[in-house]
């Protein structure tokens, strides 16, 4: 038997939808895999009651498909379903590095990425890399077809989870059909100045490069007090606030020394419009770890 932790993540950042993604240090699955005739999956922890365990409905059981390795796989779920923190692709990313090593398959992990991320087609309808690729290799990473490049960097966030249920699913279904040139020309621009922030450690930078006028805005609906809470993350001297993936989670780039005033404002403001929620001081982590 195998035991890998996988960590839960944090996609596209604003500006960078279905791109971009980091692996946060906490919260995380932990996933045992074991040689079998079948697939066969067993689920427990945070949420585990809303999550199925037949094989065609589970992110694991299309990477073992995809990996032609039948196992017997126990998920021991750290990160709540339908959170905005990957927690489906937590479970596919262990189970592709899991069962790779298992089955002796030989895959990198870069190779591995499109590997789960059959997983996130079956539970979103839309195989998107952005959770999967920095929840195998850690770090910020940016997804696209031609693959992954991903930056080691070193930036303090808070994640903030609402008692709210948000489906990807349904938060993919509000996104807009297009956009207008100028909001692509702003869009490029604070995706770069993201991208440098990461290079520099620098969370002033990651923290502008946050924006997006295309996305959130539409998704924001979905999420009461969304604004209120980003407005009293900033007062609290965050750099820069968004939705995490596609919500209900909202994540907040900070320095250092103002993780827990950021994360205690943004509590109080949920609570304030009578949602309840939970924090987690954080920072960018690693990936995958086999043990
Ligand atoms: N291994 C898994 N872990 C978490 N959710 C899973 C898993 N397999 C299937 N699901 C389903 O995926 C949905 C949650 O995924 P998603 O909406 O993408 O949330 P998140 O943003 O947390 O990844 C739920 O309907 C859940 O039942
Ligand atoms: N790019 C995807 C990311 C979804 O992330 P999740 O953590 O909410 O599953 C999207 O925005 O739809």
């Amino acid at each position: 038997m195998l035991t890998v932790r996988a960590p839960a993540t944090s996609a596209n950042l604003g500006s960078g939808f279905d791109v971009f993604g980091v692996a946060l240090d906490r919260p995380a699955d932990v996933v045992r895999v074991e040689k079998a005739d079948e697939i066969s999956i067993e689920v427990t922890g945070v949420g585990s009651q809303y999550i199925p365990e037949d094989p065609d409905k589970n992110t694991v059981g299309a990477v073992a498909d995809a990996l032609d390795a039948p196992a017997h796989i126990e998920i021991d779920k750290g990160v709540r379903p339908a959170s905005g923190l990957g927690s489906s692709a937590a479970s596919a990313a262990a189970a592709a590095v899991g069962l790779n090593e298992l089955y002796d398959r030989g895959h990198s992990r870069e190779e591995l990425v499109p590997i789960a991320a059959k997983g996130e087609a079956v539970v979103s309808g839309d195989a998107h890399d952005d959770n999967v690729a920095p929840s195998i290799m850690g770090g910020f990473t940016i997804a696209t077809d031609d693959g992954v490049t991903k930056v080691d960097a070193d930036i303090p966030l808070v994640a903030c989870l609402p008692d709210i249920v948000v489906s990807t699913r349904d938060a993919r279904r509000v996104v807009p059909e297009s956009a207008r040139v100028d909001q692509l020309v702003e869009t490029v621009g604070w995706a770069a100045t993201l991208t440098t922030g990461m290079h520099r450690d620098d969370p002033h930078l990651v923290g502008e490069g946050m924006n997006d006028t295309v996305v959130t805005p539409a998704r924001a609906e979905l999420i009461d007090g969304y604004s209120q809470v980003r407005d009293a993350a900033l007062d609290a001297g965050a750099t820069g606030v968004t939705i995490s993936g596609a919500g209900p989670t909202v994540i907040a780039a900070c320095e250092e020394g103002n993780r827990r005033s950021v994360g205690t404002a943004m509590i109080d403001r949920f609570n304030s419009v009578g949602v309840e929620a939970r924090v987690y001081q954080t920072e960018i982590g690693r990936g995958a770890t086999l043990f």
